[in-house]
């Protein structure tokens, strides 16, 4: 399933602080072309953790490499040309150009070149070309979320073996555009290599469309399990309910049925 072998992204014993709040450590290697989910419940730390992937939170201790080089050795414009980040929510303080918004994707490249039709070709791709006029003031949820997706399309559109790190892309749409946006990211890192790393609430999609998934629990990797059925048990103890099974058209159907106290 993966496009590349080797080791794109490796942590070793990397460890934050926030506040009084300690994250890790974590060490765990990301090979290259992988698709990881992270998942665990409200609060674990996994958009946190999402963070010390992308090197926003400092390490206290441990160390994080991106494709074998110390990810604070990077320099911002080499690092914007293989790690792209959509956060779970964004700043809309400011009316901005759509265009302008999609245009930071392209920040770290010389300017001029293809750069605009790039950006149009990722709009489109992210269903907000029909936005591209507008600026972000009275943008509706699902509407800003396009933008932002097409912003990451346009940083990672003309590189290939590059890192996307999602963080719950689907929750702002509704269920059809939810699964043509993720049909979409899906072919686009295919096509060009790239790793991804989504956090997600969906235990469905992860177990239907990811290789691999990282349990958080309380701050700390609770486990580390290749995306299957046999990650349902340790899914039940994570979130504490029973999911119900079904199997229908090859596909596996999975349903919360009751908490663990109460079956
Ligand atoms: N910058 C911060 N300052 C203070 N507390 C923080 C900060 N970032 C995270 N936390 C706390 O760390 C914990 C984990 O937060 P995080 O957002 O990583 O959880 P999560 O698993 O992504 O949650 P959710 O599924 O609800 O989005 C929470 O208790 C949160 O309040």
């Amino acid at each position: 399933m993966t496009a590349q072998t080797g080791v794109l992204l490796r942590l070793d014993q990397a460890e934050v602080c926030i506040g009084s709040t300690r994250f890790g450590p974590f060490s765990f290697d990301v090979l290259a072309g992988e698709r990881i989910a992270i998942l665990g419940p409200s609060g674990a730390g996994k958009s946190s953790l999402l963070k010390v992937i992308s090197g926003e939170y400092a390490t206290a201790n441990g160390n994080l490499s991106l494709g074998g080089m110390p990810v604070e050795s990077l320099r911002p414009a080499a690092l914007s040309r293989v790690l792209a980040v959509l956060p779970q929510s964004y700043q809309n303080t400011f009316a901005m150009p759509v265009e302008l918004v999609i245009g930071l994707g392209r920040l770290g490249r010389v300017a001029g070149g293809d750069s605009n039709q790039i950006i149009r070709q990722s709009a489109t791709l992210a269903r907000a070309e029909h936005l591209l006029h507008r600026t972000t003031a009275g943008l509706s949820g699902g509407e800003l979320a396009r933008v932002h997706l097409a912003r990451v399309f346009a940083q990672l559109w003309d590189v290939s073996g590059g890192l996307l790190l999602v963080d719950e892309p689907l929750t702002a749409l509704d269920p059809g555009l939810a699964l043509e946006l993720f049909d979409r990211l899906s072919s686009f890192t295919r096509l060009r290599g790239h790793t991804l790393i989504a956090v997600l609430h969906d235990v469905q999609l992860a177990l239907q469309e990811f290789d691999r998934l990282i349990l958080i629990r309380q701050g700390q990797l609770y486990a580390d399990c290749p995306s299957s059925v046999d990650a349902i048990p340790i899914l039940e103890r994570l979130f504490e309910v029973r999911f119900r099974k079904h199997h229908a058209d090859d596909l596996l159907f999975i349903c919360a049925t009751a908490t663990q106290g109460h079956s």
